[in-house]
């Protein structure tokens, strides 16, 4: 059994709840259930460590910390990454992709933690300003909620953890409750690297039972949060006068025009659909491709597609794995079929067996089916043909969500004019819109959120401007 870890002590209970391995079903442990009164008692705790300790940390200590975190990390690659093909389902070469990029957001911050300026502000700007002296510095916030989604169990967390810890902020890890193996390891590795305890609490239980009153909790000063838009707009709600981040979902589009490298493109969009079985926020859920093009494209996206290793996540060469649980494969099957009976046409996949739903190519799909207007967070991919680079602008923006896009093609004016009129966080040029690198600004427009993550970012996001200023005697 694994519990919350509070003030480096580790809480058991009577009220658990099982994880099992999306791929087997196999139960794999059980989590010790926080109860109110435990969530209290570590807020008051990261409250006391935040005045006590953090606020007063040099940033080359905070740095020291961040420093051997990733090198532990880097030391136990293979046990971390094992820990996610068993609790995330996820396949064994991503999982290792992904501790790859923890390590590197830990290094990210550690560079970051002791570069964390301010500025002088001109007084002699203003009428009256001579004889005055000003600057703006960076100040930690306090305590910082961080609550974390299954998908990317260890690098997502880390995205907030690092940042946090780096800008001086003391932490409440509330992880996804079907992944909080990775989250246990992780907090127990920052403790091993010297972080003092209390600094980093780790809270596990469910969203209603303890990640809502921790979003409530007045010694909290700001919630980051990454997950669904049902819950984001819950928390935003909740949150009252506190800082909120909000990465939420997408249905991301990318564009194929008629002059862009094909075979690059269907190779790496098969890639960008289908990788942890769609369940990545920046998935390609739509392609759009120019006419000219489409059959040609489509031909070779299901003949590469078809040719993926569909199964066990343990094994290695695996491409696509489970998605998370049954009841979400089973969600995704029902999108399809809801499509296909309202005259969509299944181009490849579209069967389930348990938690495993086969990629899925859908067509002649259009813009109020589900697989097209929702987050479909599933293997599943929609092509469609466009005539216009109007058309495809006016597409792709047809989204309550604007998170990250992709834009294919060799003329370098067409890519900027898009770029430009795309309502998205970001947008990459030749490049998949599931294409991240950890020190991007990232994040949403419209409902895919607010805040920008990236470690440079989420320091700014996790830091008050504190203005102090002097007026010198003459
Ligand atoms: N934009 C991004 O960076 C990004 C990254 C990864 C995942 N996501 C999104 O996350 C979703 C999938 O992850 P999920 O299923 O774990 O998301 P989820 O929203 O169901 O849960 C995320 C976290 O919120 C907690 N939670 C649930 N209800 C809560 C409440 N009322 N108050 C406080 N916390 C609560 C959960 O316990 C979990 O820890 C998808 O929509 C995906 O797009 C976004
Ligand atoms: O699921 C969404 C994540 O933000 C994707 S990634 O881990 O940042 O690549």
């Amino acid at each position: 059994m694994i519990g919350s870890i509070i003030n480096g002590k580790e809480l058991t209970s009577e009220n658990t709840m099982p994880i099992h391995n999306p791929y087997s079903g196999e139960k794999i442990d059980d989590i010790a259930l926080a109860t109110e009164q435990e969530l209290n008692e570590a807020i008051d705790d990261s409250y006391k460590a935040f005045h006590d300790t953090m606020k007063k940390m040099p940033a080359h200590e905070r740095a020291d910390i961040l420093r051997k975190t990733a090198d532990l990390l880097e030391e136990r690659t293979e046990e971390f990454a094992q820990t996610v093909v068993k609790e995330a389902g996820k396949p064994i070469s991503a999982s290792r992709g992904e501790v790859h990029r923890a390590i590197q957001v830990l290094r990210f911050a550690y560079e970051k933690a002791k570069d964390i300026t301010g500025e002088v502000i001109p007084m002699d700007a203003a009428v009256g300003g001579n004889g005055r002296m000003g600057f703006a510095k960076r100040d930690p916030l306090g305590v910082v909620a961080a609550i974390t989604p299954f998908n990317f169990p260890l690098n997502l967390s880390l995205h907030k953890l690092a940042p946090a810890l780096a800008a001086g902020n003391a932490v409440i890890f509330k992880p996804a409750e079907k992944t909080p193996i990775s989250a246990y390891k992780l907090t127990k590795l920052f403790h091993e690297a010297g972080l003092p305890e209390s600094a980093l609490n780790l809270v596990m239980g469910t969203g209603k039972e303890v990640g809502d009153p921790l979003v409530k909790h007045d010694k909290i000063h700001k919630i980051s949060f990454t997950g669904s838009l049902p819950v984001g707009r819950s928390i935003k709600e909740s949150a009252g006068f506190k800082k909120v981040t909000l990465e939420l979902g997408s249905n991301s589009p990318n564009i194929i025009f008629s002059d862009a490298d094909l075979d690059q493109a269907v190779k790496s969009l098969v890639t960008g659909a289908f990788a942890f079985s769609g369940q990545v926020c920046i998935s390609a859920q739509r392609i759009y491709v120019q006419k000219e093009v489409y059959d040609q494209f489509l031909k070779e996206y299901v003949s590469l597609t078809e040719s993926l290793k569909v199964g066990d996540p343990a094994e290695e060469g695996t491409d696509v794995g489970p998605m998370i649980n049954e009841k979400e494969a089973e969600r995704a099957k029902q999108w399809i079929d809801d499509a296909a009976e309202k005259g969509a046409t299944i181009a490849a996949g579209g069967e389930r067996n348990g938690a495993i739903l086969k990629p899925t190519i859908m067509t002649d799909v259009d813009e109020n089916m589900k697989v097209i207007a929702e987050e479909v967070f599933a293997p599943i991919v929609s092509i469609i043909p466009f005539d216009t680079e109007e058309e495809a602008v006016r597409f792709s923006n047809n989204s309550i969500y604007g998170l990250q896009a992709g834009v294919f093609t060799k003329d370098i004016n067409r890519a900027f004019r898009v770029a430009e009129k795309l309502e998205m966080g970001g947008v990459w040029i030749n490049e998949i819109s599931t294409y991240r690198q950890d020190n991007i600004p990232y994040g949403g427009v419209k409902k895919s959120g607010f805040g920008r993550e990236g470690v440079k970012y989420a320091i700014e996001d996790m830091t008050e401007l504190k203005f102090i200023g002097v007026k010198l005697e003459q």
